[in-house]
């Protein structure tokens, strides 16, 4: 059985008079320690794609499996206990806490789970050895998304869903956190989605899924993933 699992999932929003659906009738998987990729434009569903995988939203219809056990059927007091212990986010724009340093950050995340990572080996580990004591204004957004990463890392999850997380760095930058997520993906095993509306992105995954209109248009395994280095955009 595949690590990961979308079976006929439905999702839709009610606006008003009218129904979105977000998510048409979405089957995929992922193998366990994957590379994946979700990849489409702007509305297409990818979010909401997350945050359903993610526990954080439920869907209308269809099975969602992690590990063999089902999410989609899951009680809000298990959603919790999934959340804290099973999976790492990483955002788009970081969400430390601004007043606890990078350290305090990721300890705070690695205190409520029951086998995590020691929080400074995981902050050295992404690169933040000398700056473990600063709080989150004093680093820069490549900085502050390595923390974040740490945060998510540390907790010793099952999964770590990444909602664009270079989407607020520079070239350059965004190159260095892709290039830490695929070292920490093959490095700790974890499996790793990724959501992005990049398709350059795409070349470095085990497995892409590209989605549009709240539906699954194509999916791909590379088999020989590129570097990062190796990716223009
Ligand atoms: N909470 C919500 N209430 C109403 N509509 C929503 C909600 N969340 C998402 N939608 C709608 O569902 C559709 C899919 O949205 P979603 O955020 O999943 O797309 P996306 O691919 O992540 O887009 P983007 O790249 O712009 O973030 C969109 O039409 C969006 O407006």
């Amino acid at each position: 059985m595949s690590y990961v699992e979308f079976r006929d999932v439905r999702k839709s929003y009610k606006m008003g008079e009218n129904t979105i659906v977000a998510a048409d009738n979405i089957s995929f998987s992922i193998d366990k320690s994957e590379f994946c990729v979700i990849v489409g434009p702007s509305g297409a569903g990818k979010t909401t794609v997350l945050n359903m995988l993610g526990g954080m939203d439920s869907c209308d219809s269809g099975i969602i499996r992690l590990d063999t056990r089902e999410i989609s059927s899951l009680s809000e007091k298990q959603l919790t206990e999934y959340r804290r212990h099973d999976v790492g986010f990483v955002f788009q724009f970081y969400n430390l806490i601004p007043n606890l340093t990078a350290l305090e950050n990721v300890e705070l995340a690695s205190e409520i789970c029951v086998d995590p990572y020691d929080p400074r080996e995981t902050l050295i580990s992404v690169g933040l050895a000398e700056r473990m004591g600063n709080f989150p204004a004093q680093l820069s957004g490549g900085e502050q998304q390595r923390v974040s990463i740490a945060r998510a890392l540390a907790k010793n999850p099952k999964i770590l869903l990444c909602d664009e997380p270079t989407g607020a760095l520079d070239y350059a930058t965004g190159k260095h956190i892709l290039t830490l997520l695929q070292d920490s993906c093959r490095r700790t095993g974890k499996t790793v989605i990724v959501i992005t509306h990049n398709l350059a992105i795409a070349g470095m995954a085990d497995r892409v899924i590209h989605v549009k209109n709240g539906q699954v248009v194509k999916m791909e395994q590379n088999s020989d993933p590129l570097p990062v280095e190796r990716i223009e955009w």
